[in-house]
């Protein structure tokens, strides 16, 4: 079916005059489209997001994800206020700062924060010449902690249609689905000392330190047993503990906890196997928890199980305020401006907002199924080709998730 479209602010295209925001609005573009079936009420509820597109592609991927949050809301009789805050090297560029102030203020009265991503850019391709504290990187990391939250979810499930983009065999990735769970708050990342010296030889040094308390880990590792509970009830802990201290205290506290939920089977597995079994055979995951540099590192690997890092979204939770959530990729330089960044990530990464930190379930499943729905009609970003599918860019992928939302939801999705 086609409408009209109209160039919304954020350049994506919506149909016009069916940008509802009252009843009224939603019922007469309901009787014109016909095929529209909503719940909607005049809003009732309102929310406020920070959002923070950050850099390279997240300026392309997030206006996406805002619209289909304040579509798919308005249909489900909620309102959002997008206060849209600096951050990264596009914040370093207008403040001098990676992480400036207001946008600390704007988190403290926001119900979640959304961040595009953060990095280099065409413009800025390189970020070594700057002291670490103005990197864009360490934007976020200050967010992280400013925020508080400390277990990172970054789902890994597997799209049935798009089975032949993995470069994966369709036997290996058919019905994936699990869970990394990545403590976010802690580790490598974090750790001190950590710095630059010169060592007895005079030559040049640089270090890091991994450092992990029972409680920092006792507290994502919660989260995972909770989170197994209500899945398949098998948690596989990662570590290093053949060789590192802190991952021998990681195992000692999970495998502690562990007794407290005698429902739950717990395995452990060395980092370096489990990046194997990751491509051997990911259907025996269910809950894989494990610490900040190594789900960073094996988060990316599974990616690809789903057809590339442009699928894979994430929350950050745990703090005691508004949560965080940001897709898994990052500010990718090397297709920045040219439209053809894959925007499903981001808007996996607003369904996630509404299912973690909002708990606003029925929008959540209403983008979920406009997702499904754009992958059925055939639509796919460069990144995850399919035999036959129609290749579009970022905007028109976006374009094609509104549609969905509005026009073409099957009727066994909705009430
Ligand atoms: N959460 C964040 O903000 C993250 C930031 N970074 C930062 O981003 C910058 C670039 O890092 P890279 O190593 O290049 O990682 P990247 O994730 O930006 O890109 C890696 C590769 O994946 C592709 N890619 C990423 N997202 C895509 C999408 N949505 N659709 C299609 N293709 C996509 C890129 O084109 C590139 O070839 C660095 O400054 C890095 O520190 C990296 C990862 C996460
Ligand atoms: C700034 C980096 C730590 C971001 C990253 O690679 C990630 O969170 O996955
Ligand atoms: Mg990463």
């Amino acid at each position: 079916m086609s409408t009209a479209l109209q160039i919304h602010a954020s350049g994506i295209k919506l149909p016009v005059s069916l940008i509802p925001s009252t009843t009224k609005q939603i019922s007469r573009a309901s009787k014109r489209v016909g095929r529209i079936r909503c719940s909607a009420t005049t809003p009732n509820k309102k929310y406020t997001i920070a959002v923070l597109p950050g850099d390279g592609i997240g300026t392309e991927v997030t206006p996406v994800a805002v619209e289909a949050l304040r579509l798919a809301g308005s249909l489900e009789g909620i309102d959002f206020e997008f206060k849209e805050m600096l951050v990264g090297g596009a914040a370093y560029e207008a403040t001098g700062v990676p992480f400036p102030e207001e946008t600390l203020k704007a988190f403290l009265e926001s119900d979640a924060v959304y961040l595009g991503a953060v990095g280099i850019t065409k413009k800025m391709p390189s970020s070594d010449h700057l002291p670490k504290h103005l990197r864009p990187e360490v934007g976020l990391m200050r967010i992280r902690r400013a925020l508080g939250v400390y277990a990172n979810l970054r789902p890994i499930t597997v799209f049935p249609q798009l089975l032949e983009a993995s470069s994966l065999k369709r036997s290996v990735t058919e019905e994936v689905d699990f869970m990394i769970i990545r403590e976010l708050a802690g580790g490598l990342y974090y750790g001190k000392p950590r710095g630059f010296g010169i060592n007895e030889k005079g030559e040049e040094t640089g270090f890091c330190t991994e450092i992990y308390s029972s409680s920092e880990v006792d507290r994502v590792a919660r989260i995972a047993f909770d989170m197994a509970m209500e899945r398949r009830g098998k948690v596989c802990s990662v570590d290093k503990a053949t060789v590192l201290e802190s991952s021998r205290l990681w195992r000692k506290r999970v495998t502690i906890m562990s007794e407290e939920y005698p429902e739950v089977d717990l395995s452990h597995m060395l980092v370096d196997t489990s990046g194997m079994e990751l491509i051997r055979y990911p259907k025996q995951f269910d809950v894989l928890l494990t610490t900040n540099v190594f789900g960073d590192i094996l988060s990316d690997v599974a990616a690809m199980i789903t057809g590339g890092i442009g699928m894979l979204p994430s929350a950050c939770i745990g703090g005691p305020g508004p949560q965080l959530f940001e897709p898994v990729h990052g500010s990718a330089p090397d297709i920045e401006g040219e439209d053809v960044a894959n925007p499903l990530a981001a808007v996996l990464t607003a369904v996630m907002l509404l299912r973690y930190g909002l708990k606003e379930e029925a929008v959540a499943k209403r983008i979920e199924n406009a997702i499904f729905d754009t992958l059925n009609e055939g639509f796919r970003t460069r990144d995850i080709p399919t035999p036959g599918a129609k290749i579009v860019g970022c905007k028109k992928m976006g374009e094609e998730i509104l549609k969905s939302l509005y026009v073409r939801v099957p009727p066994y999705q909705l009430n």
